[in-house]
């Protein structure tokens, strides 16, 4: 579906996990800044209405799109984050650049999610001119800075709810004797 059949700012509120206690780091590239501003606005504004204190989302800048990758990398390295929003806008000019930037962007936040175990969510426009992205960050088409504090919200519960998994199936293991307790990590041999 394109985004000129869904607006990006509609989401079924009911289906929102409680995120009050998860944290959220939100990296800001300052190219087209009037409309990274405009979707990291969106952002903030679903965090906060999603029970996110404000206290608990941490924003950073980077120069351009390309450095989203870094920024993103490093914030989930060093802060207390539940999911990163990297949050960019590419449009495209006279040459090949905008095919490279955008590549290389993709791919660089899609081997975050691979390589890490922080969900960092793509929020990176990537538009033929300056009023699609108007369209995209707060105008007729809704702001896609909303759509992914929502899906940053969703993946940090998933992880969550990966982590109870996962502790369920080490103890069960334990209790059941499978699982030789000399092999756990410290945390569950108590
Ligand atoms: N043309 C756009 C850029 N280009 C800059 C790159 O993202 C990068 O900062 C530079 O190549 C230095 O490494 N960035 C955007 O975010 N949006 C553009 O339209
Ligand atoms: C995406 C870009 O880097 C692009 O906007 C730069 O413009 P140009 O291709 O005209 O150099």
């Amino acid at each position: 579906m394109a985004t000129v059949n869904k607006n990006l700012s509609e989401y079924d509120k009911n289906s929102i996990p409680n995120a009050k206690d998860f944290r959220f780091g939100i990296v800001v590239s300052e190219w087209n800044e009037t409309i990274t501003e405009g979707l990291c606005k969106g952002a903030v504004k679903a965090l906060l209405e999603n029970q996110v204190p404000a206290h608990h989302i941490i924003r950073w800048n980077v120069p351009g799109s390309f450095e989203l990758i870094y920024g993103s990398k490093k914030m989930l390295q060093t802060q207390n984050v539940d999911a990163v929003i990297a949050i960019g806008c590419v449009i495209q000019g006279q040459t090949k650049h905008f095919d490279f930037v955008c590549e290389g962007v993709t791919q660089g936040i899609k081997d975050l999610n691979v390589q890490t175990d922080i969900p960092v969510i793509f929020c990176v426009l990537t538009d033929n001119t300056m009023q699609q992205s108007i369209d995209r960050s707060g105008g007729i088409h809704g702001n896609k800075g909303t759509e992914a504090a929502i899906a940053a919200i969703k993946m940090a519960y998933i992880r969550q709810q990966a982590s109870f998994t996962h502790q369920i199936d080490d103890q069960h293991l334990l209790s059941s004797g499978a699982l030789q307790i000399e092999n756990l990590p410290l945390e569950l041999k108590e």
